[in-house]
């Protein structure tokens, strides 16, 4: 399987964001977007997530058979925001992810053990702090298995040991032959991720 950009560009009303951006990333390989705020990281992210249409350019899952016909089936999206309802719980919030994927390969108290929040299963959403919300948000790649990670800054909020622990994840995650493309302001621990800078050159 690989994922394939070519020629990418973006424009959201204003003028343009970034043009003429490509890579191709194969199984087990990761890619992490850097640059200044506003250079257009998040955009990327979306554009290649499917949810913002590019003004020019391809962004083309191969090989993914059947089972990932395309980005959309192949991919979890984890947005700068958490995406959670804040009163409900975190079970319920989860569940709700869980179903919305479609398939259920990993349980709710599985997928928390993962994250180190088993114990916050009942509480409301809205009472964990800011790092543990994230980490809830993380559990949600669990739930449902896909090769494509596509993470607008992952690890935004985390203490230093559970940054660590995404980036045992995010390793995990590549070796099982996963690929991952990551905007993030904060360095991920994980060897041999490429590399794309945005707010000067705009390849890798
Ligand atoms: N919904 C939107 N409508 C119009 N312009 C937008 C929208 N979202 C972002 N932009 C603009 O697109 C540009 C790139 O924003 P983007 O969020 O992609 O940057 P970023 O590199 O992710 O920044 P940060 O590091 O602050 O998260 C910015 O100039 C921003 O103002």
């Amino acid at each position: 399987m690989k994922l394939a950009v070519s020629g990418l560009a973006a424009d959201r009303g204003a003028g343009i964001i970034f043009e003429n951006v490509g890579f191709t990333l194969e199984r087990g390989t990761g890619l992490v977007v850097i640059g200044p705020n506003g250079a257009g990281k998040s955009t990327l992210i979306r554009a290649v997530a499917g949810l913002l249409r590019p003004s020019a350019g391809t962004v083309v899952l191969e090989g993914g058979g059947e089972e990932w016909p395309d980005v959309a089936a192949a991919c979890h999206y984890l947005g700068p925001a958490n995406a959670m309802k804040p009163a409900l719980t975190v079970r319920e919030n989860l569940t709700f992810w869980r179903d919305f994927g479609g398939q259920r390969d990993c349980d709710i108290a599985a997928a928390l053990e993962i994250v180190g929040l088993a114990h916050t299963a009942e509480l409301p959403f809205s009472y964990l702090s800011t790092g543990q919300r994230r980490r809830v948000s993380i559990a949600k790649l669990f739930l449902n298995r896909r090769p494509l990670w596509l993470l607008d800054e992952p690890t935004s909020g985390l203490d230093a040991a559970a940054e660590a622990r995404f980036a045992e994840l995010l390793r995990d995650h590549l070796e099982d032959g996963g690929i991952a493309v990551a905007a993030t302001h904060l360095p991920l621990d994980v060897a041999g991720l490429r590399e794309l800078r945005f707010g000067a050159a705009v390849a890798a």
